[in-house]
């Protein structure tokens, strides 16, 4: 049996043309149709006409069909379901239902029927009722196919309330539905969206970008915004797709949050140009906004400045407090720095403790210093960095535009030619750059890498300055002092490069090798026989603030085999400035080890009464300037006294520096000084001299006796 729906097609004896016969061309046509037709008489109810396809449908041929009442004809089962219509079209009534219908095959289909009354035609009686029409069509595959849109559209709708993405149905632009997703993202209510235009939602600076794709029918993802109903814009992707809709050609529109997607470009882009601790612009983007600053003070004949500020004494704090207290540290200028300058100036940190500010627009040389003073005085405030109280001081150079240089590379290299000056000339001060500072910026450099491999190939020797006893001309002690025995220029004293080692943080390196052969050497010549006294070494405050300094001294002392109490540590009164009791704790453990303790150069420091009480002091040494002068000068003579009755009410002993003569001696001896040191003994030696001057005074020797300590 042919589908329903398909044309059928005649059978060659159908498709002849019919003899003639009006009734055998009806009912050629009635069986060529698609579609199940019958006509049953009334009252009888009877057969009157059944197509073919009818009439096989429920098992008869056409001919036996006729005569065989409805119910015959369908069968009982069919019967029971038609019956209550069968009733209404025999009232008169045209009536119109679909059922499903079960084949002999068992598979279902679905069929639309339509019941015809046919009324008389005779005039006498006009509406009297003679027959039903009965006309079936197999609508299985509308149905099918409304059940099949019916189920997308379902999953669709359960897909558009389960998504996180914002979906918009709009039909020609007027918004005609919307999934709770686009709700939670913009802050409306369905109502608040429905019918309206979808682009009374996108900000004016996108809108002409979403009309055009729009217009263009685009279904490819574009970049756009939405207005949240709070006001705020919400970045957006979106891709729309055009869909066919009953008739009409609708745009499903995919929204998409993109906030933390732009939030985390915008990071990216942000630290391509800043600094992450500081969040001050960096390198890279200073130069560009230097150039910018340039063109525009070239274009008006202006003046710009370039300030290199380096903080003097950060490495220490960082290695003393550790790197998160540094950290704090660097946040906290920054932040001062920012605030300090105009808005239209820039504040830079260029890496390290290097920050760089640069002054758009000023009128004159006298504005930098200026700018450069109330940097200096902002740096310098006392800082609270987790319970210390820092202090700390900046080196700043100085370049101008255009004097200086006309681009921002020269700028920036004068800047830090002038920085570093500053910083080898005292420190914590501006300096303008000069032109003489880039010889001397080179002169730095070099002087830097030859320091470096000097560290490295331990071109350094110690000297060695013997200290007396005042009463007695006992030898109590030696200074050790460090010389550089550079391949090329010869014996460099420590003037000459430890205040450069400091200043570039290489001193540790030069220190640890000082503290190492003194402690060898003298372990050595404890072997040989000679005095056993203590040796000095100077430390400086930054060797002095390393954090592992307690535990190096103790390895280096352990290595050398030398008791502790054969090391003194000569300190400046710079190391007892420390209200955040750093030096307190780290004197008090070299004092538990048993090593001993001076104040070097004392009286040219700032250092109180309070501190010496406070501290684990041994010793005091008087400095070389207020002994040069006396006995001749009168305050010379009463500032060594105060020195010396103060150290001893306080328990210290004194040491005087650079005794040339035997009168100064005479009065050290009787203002009651306990040791001296200087000329008038002997200069620093090297190793031979000082075996010489040993051995020419080994009457003095002590040697060592049953109750000294085991070196
Ligand atoms: N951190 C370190 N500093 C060190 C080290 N070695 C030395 N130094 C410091 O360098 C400064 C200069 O030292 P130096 O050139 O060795 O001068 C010493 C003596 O030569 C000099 N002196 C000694 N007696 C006299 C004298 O009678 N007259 C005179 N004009 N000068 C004299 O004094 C210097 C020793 O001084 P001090 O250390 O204060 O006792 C100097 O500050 C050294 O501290 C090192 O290894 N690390």
């Amino acid at each position: 049996m042919a589908e329903w729906g398909e044309v059928p097609r005649l059978a060659p004896d159908q498709a002849a043309p019919p003899n003639g016969s009006r009734d055998a061309m009806l009912r050629l046509i009635a069986d060529a149709v698609p579609a199940l037709m019958a006509y049953y008489d009334l009252p009888s109810l009877r057969c009157a006409f059944a197509n073919r396809r009818y009439a096989e449908d429920y098992g008869w041929t056409p001919d036996a069909i006729l005569g065989q009442t409805l119910r015959q004809a369908v069968g009982d089962a069919a019967w029971d379901v038609i019956e209550p219509h069968i009733r209404r079209a025999r009232s008169g009534e045209p009536v119109h239902y679909t059922r499903e219908q079960r084949l002999p095959s068992g598979a279902l289909r679905v069929i639309e029927v339509n019941l015809i009354p046919h009324f008389s035609s005779d005039e006498a009686a006009p509406r009297r009722q003679i027959g039903i029409f009965v006309l079936i069509n197999d609508v299985s595959h509308h149905v099918e196919a409304e059940g099949a849109l019916r189920d997308s559209e379902e999953r669709l709708r359960k897909f558009a309330e389960v998504t996180n993405e914002g979906i918009v149905f709009h039909l020609k632009g007027i918004i005609t539905d919307v999934n709770p997703a686009l709700l939670a993202m913009t802050g409306y209510a369905l109502a608040d969206l429905l019918g309206r235009h979808a682009m009374d939602f996108v900000p004016d600076s996108w809108r002409q970008v979403s009309i055009d794709y729009l217009a263009a029918a685009r279904e490819d993802p574009y970049e756009t915004a939405l207005i949240h109903k709070d006001g705020h814009e919400i970045p957006v992707e979106m891709i729309g797709k055009s869909m066919s809709l009953r008739g009409e050609v609708h745009r499903i529109v995919v929204v998409r949050d993109i906030t933390t997607r732009k939030e985390a470009q915008r990071r990216i882009e942000f630290l391509a140009l800043h600094d992450p601790l500081t969040q001050l612009p960096n390198r890279i983007y200073l130069k560009e906004r230097l150039a910018q600053v340039l063109a525009l003070a070239r274009r008006r004949d202006g003046l710009a400045a370039v300030l290199f500020i380096d903080l003097d004494n950060f490495k220490t704090v960082n290695d003393s407090l550790g790197h998160h207290a540094g950290d704090l540290l660097l946040r906290e200028m920054a932040r001062r720095l920012s605030a300090a300058v105009r808005e239209a100036d820039m504040v830079s940190r260029l890496g390290g403790d290097e920050f760089l500010v640069v002054l758009a627009d000023i009128g004159s040389r006298e504005d930098a210093a200026g700018v450069a003073d109330k940097l200096l005085a902002i740096v310098n405030e006392a800082v609270e960095i987790e319970g210390h109280l820092l202090s700390v001081s900046p080196s700043i150079g100085i370049g101008l535009f255009p004097d200086d240089g006309d681009n921002a590379d020269d700028l920036i290299r004068h800047a830090d030619a002038a920085m570093y000056h500053a910083k080898d000339s005292g420190r914590g001060h501006y300096q303008f750059f000069t032109p003489d500072m880039s010889q001397r910026a080179f002169d730095a450099l070099h002087m830097e890498s030859q320091l470096r491999e000097a560290i490295a190939g331990e071109q350094f020797v110690l000297h060695y300055q013997p200290q007396l006893s005042l009463a007695d001309g006992r030898l109590v002690g030696l200074e050790a002092l460090v010389r550089w025995q550079h391949p090329q220029r010869g014996l460099i004293g420590p003037d000459a490069f430890v205040p450069f080692a400091e200043a570039r943080g290489l001193i540790a390196g030069i220190g640890r090798w000082v503290l190492c052969e003194a402690c060898r050497q003298l372990k050595a010549w404890f072997g040989a026989g000679w005095p056993m006294v203590p040796v000095a070494v100077n430390l400086s405050a930054i060797e002095f603030r390393q954090p592992s300094l307690v535990q190096d001294i103790t390895e280096i002392l352990a290595a050398a085999g030398l008791a502790p109490q054969y090391l003194e540590i000569e300190l400046t009164e710079s190391v007892l400035m420390d209200p955040g009791g750093f030096a307190l704790g780290t004197l008090s453990k070299l004092k538990a080890l048993g090593v001993g303790l001076a104040i070097d150069d004392f009286g040219t420091g700032y250092s109180s009464l309070a501190y010496l009480k406070r501290y684990p002091i041994d010793k005091l040494k008087i400095d070389r300037s207020f002994v040069c002068d006396i006995p001749g000068d009168g305050d010379d003579v009463a500032i060594t006294t105060a020195i010396v009755q103060m150290a001893h009410s306080l328990k210290l002993l004194t040491v005087a520096e650079g005794v040339e003569t035997p009168e100064q001696r005479a009065l050290l001896q009787s203002l009651g000084c306990d040791e001296y040191q200087g000329y008038l003994i002997a200069r620093p030696m090297d190793t031979a001299a000082l075996q010489a001057w040993m051995a020419q005074r080994s009457d003095n020797a002590v040697q060592p006796s049953s109750n000294s300590p085991s070196p």
